[in-house]
């Protein structure tokens, strides 16, 4: 069966239109699910566990009649190092190996963020310091596929910004629980892994219930149901941003083989009916061959009918002027992931300003920093990498203000706080400052 993906050219006067016409999706703002999310985050506020465990059995269709209580939900540290040595060697050393990789940018990121001091001639010091969040919840996806990588890339920054308490929330549709998940925890040195998904374990951290104490943050990708409850959380708890349907945009010269831009496209394609891929190329001819290769490749991947929704769906082979267009055209879609498969892909990455993850070069596959490379594969999706940025440490950690303000210090700002208070008509502020003068000043 042929697939219907769009092809447009920026050289057509519609094109502008077509783009966001296929741009034009937000994560958690669908009406019936905006509906169903708010009915269940209230619904879990007020009656705590019990409505965890009736939507996690209906939802999850956990078997034999759903769960009798909470606790057949919590998998205990034996478990967790079970799964670890139960494991095939290969997937064990490759989570290894993953996870190692993972700390070691997560170290250096952390290296970057200390905090600082700074003292002033007249001896006030003023700095920053840095420390971690309390207890986070993560949320691991698992309701179409399992992700085991996501639990090192949700859990390792945590853990390299000291957070001592890291939850795992994890659906287990049917019940099944994925061994390599569990595993990826034990590697990842997770606190406590709970098998709960959707918007009923993102309330759950959120409000806190009997058995599930809350969070101060939740972090994590997940679907169109999670997206939506943790826009609707965040101000009880922080959350790190709101990572939906994955989405993959290449750039490419027209040189790099065809097939490897076709499967690159159904890497992420293969995540959801509603992840996005495009290609923006000069070269028609390219584009053909790219089109080509699709309609090979796809009759061989088992994910067939998930690739093919989203590439018909959200897909698009776009023909542009120049490498130079493709970058400006990127940085409006702002997309997740960004691949640049180009002669010297430095460049064109010089005039990228927006996108969660730049791969650079045509042996760069999107892929591999899913996996193993070492930066976080949580990223904005959506557009939001307009504004916001990989997770990472950073979001494990928060700032405080440190304002050590000496006796000669107190009397020149106290005079420039003083003034400014006075305009602002807030008298309490001004005589506070003017207080500490050695020569105090007459209130006004
Ligand atoms: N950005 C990233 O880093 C990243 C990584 C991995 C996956 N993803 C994305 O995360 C998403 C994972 O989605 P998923 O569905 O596989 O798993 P999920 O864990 O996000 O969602 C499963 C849960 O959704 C809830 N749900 C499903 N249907 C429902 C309904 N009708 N009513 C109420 N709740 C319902 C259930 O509670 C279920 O447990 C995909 O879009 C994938 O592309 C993103
Ligand atoms: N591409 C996803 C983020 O959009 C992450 C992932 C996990 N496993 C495979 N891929
Ligand atoms: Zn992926």
């Amino acid at each position: 069966m042929s697939i219907q993906i769009t092809k447009l050219d920026s050289t057509l006067a519609d094109f502008q239109k077509s783009l966001d016409t296929l741009l034009a999706f937000e994560a958690g703002t669908d009406d019936a699910i905006e509906r169903a999310v708010t009915g269940i985050l209230a619904d879990v506020k007020a009656r705590g566990d019990a409505a965890v465990l009736e939507y996690t059995n209906r939802f999850d269709r956990i078997p034999d009649g759903g769960a009798a209580s909470m606790a057949a939900f919590d998998i205990g540290q034996d478990e967790l190092q079970a799964a670890l040595a139960a494991i095939p060697a290969a997937q064990r050393d490759a989570l290894n190996v993953a996870a190692q990789r993972i700390r070691v940018f997560h170290e250096r990121q952390k290296q970057e963020l200390n905090g600082f001091t700074y003292t002033e001639a007249d001896g006030t010091i003023l700095g920053q310091k840095v420390t971690p969040l309390d207890r986070v919840g993560i949320y691991v996806p698992g309701g179409k596929a399992a992700y085991p990588s996501s639990v090192l890339m949700n859990a390792i920054p945590a853990h390299v910004a000291g957070v001592q308490e890291i939850i795992m929330v994890v659906p287990t549709p049917d019940g099944v629980k994925n061994q390599m998940v569990l595993a990826a925890a034990a590697i990842a040195g997770v606190t406590r892994v709970i098998t709960i998904g959707g918007a009923q374990a993102v309330a759950a951290l959120a409000h806190g219930t009997e058995t599930i104490q809350p969070v101060d943050k939740i972090v994590g990708p997940g679907n169109a149901y999670v997206a939506a409850a943790k826009r609707r959380v965040f101000g009880i708890v922080g959350i790190d941003m709101i990572a939906g349907p994955s989405e993959i945009l290449v750039i490419c010269d027209g040189t790099t083989d065809p097939d490897w831009v076709a499967m690159d496209l159904f890497s992420q394609a293969e995540h959801d009916e509603l992840a996005q891929a495009i290609m923006l190329c000069p070269d028609a001819d390219y584009i053909a061959r790219v089109e080509a290769s699709i309609e090979k490749l796809l009759p061989t991947m088992p994910r067939q009918d998930t690739i093919r929704t989203s590439l018909t769906d959200r897909g698009a082979l776009v023909k542009v002027r120049d490498l130079d267009e493709a970058c400006a055209i990127a940085n409006s879609i702002a997309a997740e992931h960004l691949e640049i498969s180009a002669e010297n892909p430095q460049q064109w990455a010089d005039k990228i300003r927006h996108a969660g993850a730049m791969f650079l070069g045509r042996f760069s596959s999107e892929s591999l920093g899913d996996y193993c490379c070492g930066p976080n594969h949580v990223l904005p999706t959506s557009r939001t990498a307009r504004f916001s940025s990989p997770l990472g440490v950073y979001d494990f950690q928060k700032r405080s203000s440190i304002i050590h303000v000496s006796e000669a210090g107190a009397q020149t700002l106290g005079k420039i706080a003083a003034e400014l208070a006075y305009g602002e008509g807030l008298q309490a502020h001004a005589r506070s400052a003017e207080l500490r003068l050695n020569t105090p000043a007459e209130p006004r």
